[in-house]
């Protein structure tokens, strides 16, 4: 599989919160995540999973490591800078979908093609064929009539809508019952395993860690067991 590989190294963040001193939820973690790879970031409710997931798409800007992806790294860009390297590089599926209820499924996925230069029939048919693979009803005029996992696919769709080479899904299915976060599962698997992507969840689901070609463990921010290759997964993908 070519392509960039998402390095990281020796990240530190710590929140300060007024009155309550300052708490390090990450403390020194690295990982790789390569194209056509799933990792999972697993540890215990706290233990500093989605902190570490902003910091790796650029959500946060880590105190201290490095964030490499060819020639950059988001460590030392400024929020701007990250910002454009998410639009170009990266998508972003929330654990509570963060969608726009009264809109229909296509207008979600459109919302973030609002600010880009592409042309919106190109976008819109782009919305349409996602909508479509990811077997979301179309014909739906609100987001909120849609099942909880429909609409956790169409956060997917939106994150795809430019097709970034890295996907980030914070706990995609912890609000899900089994069917539909099975469902998400596989879409995730695919899109790691066929469409060749950089797929990297903060997850604590026993399904999706057990699909995943890395599992890295934390606890109290820092990595326990570093990029576990699954039994499975390897012999899966090989
Ligand atoms: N904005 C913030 N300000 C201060 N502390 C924070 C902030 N966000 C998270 N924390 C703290 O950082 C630690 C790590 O939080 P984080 O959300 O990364 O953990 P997590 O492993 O994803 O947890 P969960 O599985 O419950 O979502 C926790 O102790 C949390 O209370």
């Amino acid at each position: 599989m070519t392509g960039q590989t998402l390095a990281a190294s020796g990240l530190v963040l710590t929140y300060s919160e007024a009155g309550r001193g300052r708490m390090t939820a990450v403390n020194g973690a690295a990982l790789d995540a390569r194209p056509g790879s799933m990792t999972a970031l697993a540890g215990p409710s706290g233990s500093g999973k989605s902190t570490l997931l902003y910091l790796l798409s650029g959500l946060l800007r880590p105190d201290a490591g490095s964030i490499r992806w060819n020639d950059t790294d988001l460590a030392n860009l400024s929020e701007a800078r990250r910002d454009a390297w998410r639009r170009e590089n990266a998508g972003f599926v929330f654990q509570n979908f963060h969608l726009i209820e009264e809109m229909s499924p296509e207008d979600n996925v459109l919302v973030g093609g609002w600010f880009a230069q592409w042309s919106v029939r190109g976008l819109r048919r782009r919305a349409g064929e996602l909508l479509e693979q990811l077997e979301v009803p179309r014909e739906r005029t609100k987001v909120a009539l849609l099942s909880r996992g429909e609409q956790q696919r169409v956060a997917i769709a939106r994150a795809l809508l430019f097709d970034p080479p890295v996907i980030f899904a914070d706990e995609p299915t912890a609000s899900l019952d089994v069917a539909a976060g099975g469902n998400v599962v596989s879409v995730l698997r695919r899109l790691a395993g066929e469409a060749g992507k950089t797929v990297i969840c903060a997850s604590h689901d026993v399904d999706l860690l057990d699909v995943c070609d890395h599992v890295v463990r934390i606890e109290h921010g820092k990595i326990v067991a570093p990029q576990v290759v699954q039994k499975a997964a390897a012999e899966r993908v090989s």
